[in-house]
C-alpha cells in the first residue's frame, strides 16, 4: 500500500548529478522535503538543504543522514570511466558506510539506483525478468562489477526494522545528462557515429529520466513494513524496446547530424576493444588513454538487451508516464547547445 510522503525528509545522495536532480524536482513536488549529499554543487534551489562530502566518510554522512525517512542513493563515479579502485571505494564500500550511519541514526527506508547492467555480460538478453536472471558473473567492466557488490549488500540489509529496494533503470537518457547524447554527439562530430555495429537489428531499452524518477518515488511510496518491495530489485524502463540503431538515428538526426550508416561486423568490433583496453591497461602505468570503443559499449550497442517491467508493475502499480517520442522530443529541445549547424551529406546505407 503506497504511504502519502507530504512533509516527510528525504535525503538524495548524488543530488547534483543528472538523475539526483531531476528526483529532487518530482521530490519536491510532490510535498517531500529534500535534502542533498553530494561530493559537489550544480545548482542552487532555496527549498533543498545541500549538505557537500564524501560518502566515502561516514563523518561527513552523519549529519546529513540525521532526522531523514528515506535514503535515495544514486551516487556513483562516472560508468564509462576505468579507475577500479575508485569505484569499489564508492559503489561498494561507500554503499556500506551509507548502510551503516542510516542504522546507526535510526533512518528506516533506502532506495538504491542500481542497473539492469548487473545482469548484462555480453549475451543477448530479451525481456529479461528478474527472477529469471543472475548476477553477471563475468561482467564486463569494473563499473557493472561494483554494481554489484552494491545491489547485493544493500538487498541483504533489508531486515524486519530496515528496508531496501533497488532499482534497475537501462540506458537513461533526458535533460542535462552528460553521458549519453553528449556522447553520441561528440562521437558524431569527430566522424565515429557513421557506422552500425553489427546489422542494426539489435533490440534494446533506452528509458527518458522522468520515468526512472517515476520508478524510484513510487518504490519510497512503497517501502513499508511487509510490503513485497522490500528486499527485492525492479527494473524500471520505457517498456519500449527499439533498435539501439534507430534510436541513435533518431536522437542524431534530430540535432541535426547524419544517421550512422556504414556496417561493420560486431565480432570484429569487439576484437579491436579487447585489444584497445589491453594496450591501455600495458600503458597505464606510464600514461592514461581512455580509448572510445570499450567492449562494454560495443557490446550495448551490438547486442539484445531489453527488460521487462511486470514486477515493477506488479508490486508498485509501476507504468511509464513518458513515452519514447515525449523523452526523445523534450531532451532533444535542452540541448541547442549539441545541435548541428553545418550542412548534412545525405549518405545512402550499405
Ligand atoms: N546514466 C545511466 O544510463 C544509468 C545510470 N545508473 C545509475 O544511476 C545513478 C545516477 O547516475 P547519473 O545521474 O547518470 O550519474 P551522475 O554522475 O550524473 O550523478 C552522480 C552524482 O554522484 C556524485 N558522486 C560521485 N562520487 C561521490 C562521492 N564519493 N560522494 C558523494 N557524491 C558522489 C557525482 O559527483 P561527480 O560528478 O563529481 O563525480 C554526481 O554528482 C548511478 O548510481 C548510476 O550507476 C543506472 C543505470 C543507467
Ligand atoms: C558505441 C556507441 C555507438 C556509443 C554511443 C552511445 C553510448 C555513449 C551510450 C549507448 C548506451 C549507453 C549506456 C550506458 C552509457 C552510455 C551508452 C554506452 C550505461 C553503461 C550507463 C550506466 C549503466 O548502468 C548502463 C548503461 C547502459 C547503456
Amino acid at each position: 500500500m503506497a504511504a502519502s510522503m507530504k512533509g516527510k525528509r528525504c535525503l538524495v545522495i548524488g543530488g547534483c548529478g543528472f538523475l539526483g536532480r531531476h528526483l529532487c524536482e518530482v521530490l519536491l513536488e510532490k510535498g517531500w522535503t529534500v535534502q542533498v549529499f553530494d561530493i559537489r554543487t550544480t545548482f542552487e534551489d532555496p527549498r533543498i538543504k545541500f549538505f557537500i562530502g564524501d560518502l566515502c566518510k561516514i563523518e561527513d554522512l552523519k549529519p546529513a543522514l540525521e532526522g531523514v525517512h528515506c535514503v535515495f542513493h544514486c551516487a556513483s563515479p562516472a560508468p564509462l570511466g576505468n579507475n577500479k579502485a575508485l569505484f569499489y571505494k564508492v559503489n561498494y564500500e561507500g554503499t556500506q558506510n551509507i548502510i551503516a550511519t542510516c542504522k546507526e541514526v535510526g533512518v528506516k527506508r533506502l532506495v538504491l539506483t542500481s542497473s539492469a547492467s548487473v545482469v548484462y555480460e555480453g549475451k543477448g538478453i530479451r525481456n529479461g525478468k528478474e527472477d529469471e536472471l543472475p548476477y553477471a558473473t563475468k561482467p564486463l567492466d569494473y563499473y557493472t562489477e561494483t554494481k554489484i557488490l552494491q545491489e547485493k549488500t544493500v538487498l541483504a540489509a533489508n531486515s524486519q526494522d530496515f528496508y531496501t529496494v533497488a532499482i534497475r533503470p537501462h540506458g537513461i537518457f533526458g535533460p542535462r545528462d552528460l553521458q549519453l547524447v553528449p556522447i553520441a554527439v561528440d562521437m558524431a562530430r569527430k566522424g565515429k557515429m557513421k557506422f552500425i555495429i553489427g546489422d542494426g537489428k539489435n533490440v534494446v531499452d533506452f528509458t527518458y529520466v522522468g520515468n526512472v524518477v517515476h520508478g524510484h518515488v513510487l518504490a519510497a511510496e512503497h517501502l513499508n513494513p511487509g510490503s513485497p518491495v522490500c528486499g527485492k530489485a525492479y527494473h524500471i524502463t520505457n517498456a519500449e524496446p527499439i533498435f539501439f540503431w534507430t534510436f541513435m538515428t533518431r536522437l542524431l538526426t534530430g540535432l541535426g547530424y547524419p544517421a550512422p550508416h556504414i556496417h561493420l561486423p560486431y565480432t570484429l568490433l569487439y576484437i579491436l576493444a579487447l585489444i584497445m583496453q589491453f594496450v591501455a591497461w600495458v600503458l597505464s602505468p606510464i600514461t592514461i588513454i581512455s580509448p572510445s570503443l570499450s567492449p562494454m559499449k560495443v557490446a550495448l550497442a551490438g547486442t539484445d538487451h531489453f527488460y521487462s517491467c511486470e514486477r515493477a508493475k506488479q508490486d508498485m502499480g509501476y507504468k511509464p508516464v513518458f513515452t519514447l517520442d515525449q523523452g526523445l522530443k523534450l531532451t532533444m529541445e535542452s540541448y541547442p547547445e549539441l545541435k548541428n549547424t553545418e550542412p548534412v551529406e545525405e549518405k545512402k546505407s550499405q
